[in-house]
């Protein structure tokens, strides 16, 4: 009877979809367990070994996928602190477990807590800690160790976030501007999972690139993937939007959208997503510039796209955001034949740079501005 049944239910379980089979892994849970202190040893005031602790530490090329597959029951524990013994008198401390984690893992827990945010190689941080060893305080018996459940969500961290709908070019255009191969067809979703391209300039300096894709017309109410992938712009410096310059349709239940629209439509998402993602620096990239007719919208639609307030009242109420984006820069490319492909190299390199700029003289003045009120009215002066 057992046999029937586990062979019925074999018979019933589907491969999965090819589009969900090794799917980019983002979070990962984990239960944690620090080792248990050792026992200490009354007679001789001996003191029990600390439990070892689980600690994490982020290193460049690791996966959350490595990391599911070495932890399958989804628990990772320390060893415990040695007992106190007669030729032992301070009892070892247990071994640690180390977990090397992706650069760019959060850590939370399992309230939401951020406990701890490892976003460079080589950072940090305690998951649970060992138990204390027994000692007179303890009454000599050893204390449990920490023991919870952590979350890790892992958020890339890149130069440049690449927005724009399916189709709208994006995989076409990591391509041509970077060494990443991404799959490209002409069917909406061919991306399922985030890509980072890397861009190399003569002076050896390298900016990154990820292609976040999934993104659709009311991904803020949950459709298609919803804001699945939205959560790796946050770290992004600069954003790149990226649109069809024909406009877009999902699929003939969906209203066309022209390319004004779906800049709204864009720029919406990200509102809904997270407000203060608008306030990045943005480079508007309009695409498929090479097609027949192009030209003629780009003629129509340029003054528009450049004040997206004045048709604000005209865009449909479900794509109409509350605040326009501002574009530092409008640029019109054919990704296919990587036309003024070098033209966005430069002013995404420009723009970085800038506001890198920007950023340190704002940092100096704050730390300025700081000693000024440390300092007070006799100390030396901070010019
Ligand atoms: N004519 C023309 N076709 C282009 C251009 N860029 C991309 N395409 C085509 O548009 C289709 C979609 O391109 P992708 O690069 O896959 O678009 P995507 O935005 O990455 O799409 P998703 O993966 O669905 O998010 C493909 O058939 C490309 O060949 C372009 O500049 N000109």
């Amino acid at each position: 009877m057992v046999q029937l049944f586990s062979f019925l239910l074999k018979a019933t379980k589907k491969t999965p979809r090819a589009h969900m089979r090794n799917a980019f892994l983002d979070t990962l849970r984990l239960t944690v367990k620090g080792g248990h202190g050792g026992n200490g040893l009354p007679k001789y005031g001996g003191i029990g070994g600390q439990g070892g602790c689980v600690y994490l530490e982020a290193k460049e090329g690791t996966t959350l996928k490595q990391l599911a597959q070495r932890f399958k029951e989804k628990k990772a524990a320390a060893s415990s602190g040695e007992d106190s013994s007669k030729v032992r008198i301070l009892g070892r401390r247990g071994v640690d477990e180390k977990i090397e984690v992706p650069v760019g893992v959060q850590i939370y827990d399992d309230n939401g807590k951020l406990l701890a945010d490892l976003n460079e190689p080589g950072a940090r941080c305690i998951a649970a800690g060992g138990g204390i060893g027994g000692c007179t305080g303890t009454n000599f018996l050893g204390k449990p160790g920490e023991h919870k459940t952590i979350n890790l969500d892992l958020k890339l961290i890149a130069d440049v976030g690449l927005v724009g709908f399916p189709n709208a070019g994006k995989s076409t255009f990591l391509k041509a501007i970077s060494k990443a191969k991404p799959k490209i067809a002409s069917y909406p979703f061919t991306t399922i999972r985030p890509q980072v391209g890397t861009v190399e300039y003569p002076d050896l300096r390298s900016i990154t690139i990820a292609d976040l894709p999934g993104l659709i017309e009311g991904a803020h109410a949950n459709f298609g993937m919803g804001h699945k992938f939205l959560k790796h712009i946050e770290r992004t410096r600069l954003l790149l939007f990226m649109v069809d310059i024909f406009g877009f349709q999902l699929s003939p239940k969906h209203a066309r959208r022209n390319c004004l629209e779906n800049i709204y439509a864009l720029n919406k998402e990200l509102e809904m997503y997270d407000a203060t993602l608008l306030d990045k620096p943005c480079i508007l990239l309009l695409n498929k510039m090479d097609l027949e007719g192009s030209s003629e919208i780009l003629k129509t639609q340029k003054p528009f796209i450049k004040d997206l307030e004045s048709k604000l009242h005209e865009c449909p109420p479900e794509i109409r955001p509350d605040r326009v984006i501002r574009f530092e820069r409008i640029l019109s490319i054919s990704a296919q034949n990587s036309a003024r492909i070098q033209d966005v190299k430069k002013e995404l390199r420009r723009i970085l740079d800038e506001h890198a700029e920007k950023d340190t003289v704002a940092d100096g003045e704050e730390v300025k501005e700081l000693l000024r009120q440390r300092v007070g009215e006799r100390g030396p002066k901070v010019t």
